[in-house]
């Protein structure tokens, strides 16, 4: 079994916090792995190998995952490859291109809100080949998120409205949006809708959220860590 590599097992303090190149770099092997255990993930729910390649599949796994040594991220803290809040954040489950959970969804900003673009496999299934309604969620919860940070109100949610008009088909290309509505001193009113990439005018789900900007004291104890 080779050796982890060397940054893996470093503890970062100020001076020697990776920066620029170092950090693109760190960024592309994250996004590198993040792919390999997403198409790991997609074979994993597709395969109809027998038992004996399965328990051979696992050990192989269980020697994989030996070798991601060194010091471990904790709660609560923010890698030095992210940007929190509103940047990059590698690991996200929805967005981050280092997660095996996310799509991951490509969000950029549109003139009236947010666009996330991203296509579900079957790993994200519920009703047999369409999306699982809390995957729904989560996409609509997160670009909704972004569309608070977006508006200058980084905020979290207090109540999420979901509606499902029609199911949402796995393997497809979709359009999910999302833009503010209306604000009322910490809160944020924010409309989202699902949609493919091909017919975005018909709204798969839609939902609507409330969202609270946490004030100074309570952002500084929810997030202790945030530079
Ligand atoms: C350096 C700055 C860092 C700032 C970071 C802040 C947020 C960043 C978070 C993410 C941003 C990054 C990218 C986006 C990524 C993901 C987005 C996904 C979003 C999530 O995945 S996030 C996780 C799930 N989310 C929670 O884990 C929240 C749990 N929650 C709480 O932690 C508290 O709730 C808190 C702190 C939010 C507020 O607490 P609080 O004490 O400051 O505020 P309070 O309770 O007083 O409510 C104020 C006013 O909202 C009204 N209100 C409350 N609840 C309501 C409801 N259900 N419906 C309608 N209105 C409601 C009240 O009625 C009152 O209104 P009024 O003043 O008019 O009475």
């Amino acid at each position: 079994m080779s050796a982890p590599p060397t940054e893996l097992m470093t503890t970062h303090t100020e001076a020697t916090r990776p920066r620029g190149e170092e950090l693109d770099h760190q960024r592309r092997a994250i996004t590198a792995l993040g792919h390999e255990m997403r198409a790991l993930v997609d074979a994993t729910v597709r395969t109809a190998a027998p038992a004996e390649v399965l328990h051979r599949v696992t050990d192989g796994v269980r020697r994989l995952t030996g070798q991601l040594t060194g010091r471990r991220r904790v709660r609560g803290e923010i890698p030095d490859v992210d940007e929190f809040p509103g940047g990059a954040r590698m690991y996200s489950p929805v967005t981050g291109p280092g997660s095996p959970l996310a799509p991951p969804m490509q969000v950029t900003p549109e003139d009236d809100g947010i666009v996330g673009r991203c296509t579900l496999g079957i790993a994200h299934e519920g009703p047999p080949g369409y999306v699982h309604g809390g995957m729904s969620a989560m996409l609509l919860d997160e670009l909704m998120g972004w569309a608070c940070y977006r508006a200058g109100t980084p905020a979290m949610t207090v109540s999420l409205q979901m509606r499902y008009h029609r199911p949402v088909p796995v393997e497809t290309p979709l359009r999910v949006f999302a833009h503010v509505t209306g604000t009322e001193d910490r809160k944020i009113f924010v409309a989202g809708s699902i949609g493919t990439d091909e017919d975005p005018s018909i709204a798969l789900v839609t939902a609507d959220g409330v969202f609270v900007s946490p004030d100074p004291a309570r952002t500084r104890t929810l997030f202790p860590n945030t530079p």
